[in-house]
């Protein structure tokens, strides 16, 4: 009998912003808003968006070239996807990791028709010799590509239809100048309300048949961290907890229960959260103390804490970020229910 590997994959962490698994990516596609007027939330970046997509659209012209920041999970695929249907035109998708060479990018570019747009997902991850092809393409829509080899190699220029690139990345200080100069319409998403949460967790428990009672929804909408990810998520395993253990209609008490068997606490804070906070509250005196050092303690990456764990826990007001590094807030003494030290109630007592 052969053993399959996954059957040791550690069970991923269910507030975790990214997508656990191929099949929670097919859900996601099919919970996904496809146009504007369905997209919940991030009110200022819509409005930007409508106007100038509007204006595009009635001059026939492609969309200028968009950049999309923030936290994973917070609906910047979705965005791009939107983008492309509300122009009427073709969505090109690929990822900065996956453009390994120039060829690969010249490739996808030479293939757009007029006014395309094309998605990069993580575009902070783009080689420096693939991002050189991209600058006159974003300027010019015009790129110089290498013909032959050795003595006999030399460049030409080939002119592209006029296209949009939506860049997308977790991690905007990670793009070059000249990269994010490039990109005349720059969106910041922001973590969402409870308020806006319950609206995706209502439409979404529609779009799954689940019975749910308003109170229900707002509670897994209240404890997913602003992440429609994670709400959408929460959904679905606050209904297989309603089913089994229920009479199959999500109320507050089942959303309640549930939440608490997967360590969600009300705060929506998860073990990795709570890992973190204790961490630098017990091991590090609340701080100040750096990535590396909690990174060590905790047993996690760099990048996660700095990508998925931590902004949330800053912009809650729990964690702070300051040059010499991560300090627990009185908030964060609160929640463990740790009496903060007289230092903490100095810094941050009113
Ligand atoms: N504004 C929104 N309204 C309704 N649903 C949303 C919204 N934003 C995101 N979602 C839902 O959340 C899911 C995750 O969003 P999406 O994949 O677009 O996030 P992302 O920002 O691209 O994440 P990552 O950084 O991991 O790529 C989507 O499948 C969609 O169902
Ligand atoms: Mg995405």
């Amino acid at each position: 009998m052969s053993i399959q590997t996954d059957d040791f994959a550690p069970a991923p962490r269910v507030v975790s912003a990214a997508p656990a698994s191929p099949k929670e990516e097919a859900i996601e596609r099919a919970l996904r808003p496809k146009l504007l007027d369905e997209y919940v939330g991030q009110a200022k970046v819509r409005e930007q968006l409508e106007i100038f997509i509007g204006a595009a659209r009635k001059r026939s012209e492609a969309l200028d070239h968009v950049l999309l920041f923030g936290p994973p999970g917070l609906g910047k695929t979705t965005l791009s996807h939107i983008i492309a249907q509300e122009l009427g035109v073709n969505l090109r998708q690929t990822s900065g990791p996956v453009l390994e060479k120039p060829k690969d990018l010249a490739a996808l570019l030479t293939n757009l028709e007029a006014n395309d747009v094309l998605f990069i997902d993580e575009i902070h991850r783009l080689s420096p010799v693939v991002e050189e092809i991209l600058y006159p393409a974003l300027e010019d829509y015009q790129i110089d590509i290498m013909i032959g080899e050795g003595p006999a190699a030399r460049s030409i220029k080939l002119d592209l239809q006029p296209f949009t690139l939506v860049g997308a990345t977790t991690r905007a200080g990670m793009l070059t100048n000249p990269l994010r100069d490039r990109f005349g319409i720059v969106a910041r998403l922001e973590f969402y309300t409870a308020e806006e949460l319950a609206r995706i967790v209502q439409r979404s428990a529609g779009l799954l048949n689940a019975p749910m009672e308003a109170e229900g929804g707002f509670e897994i909408a209240r404890r997913s961290r602003g992440t429609p990810r994670i709400a959408n998520r929460l959904l679905r395993r606050v209904r297989d907890f309603a089913d089994v253990k229920g009479s199959g209609t999500i109320t507050k008490d089942i959303a309640n229960r549930a939440l608490a068997m997967l360590d969600v606490d009300p705060q929506g804070f998860d073990l990795m959260d709570r890992k973190l906070l204790e961490a630098v509250i017990h091991r590090f005196d609340g701080g100040p103390v750096g990535l590396d050092n909690i990174a060590a303690s905790i047993g996690e990456e760099r990048d996660t804490i700095e990508d998925v764990i931590e902004p949330y826990l800053i912009q809650q007001g729990f964690l702070q970020r300051t040059p010499r590094g991560r300090i627990a807030t009185l908030a964060a003494y609160r929640h463990l229910g740790v009496v903060p030290p007289s230092s903490a109630e100095a810094l941050f007592g009113d």
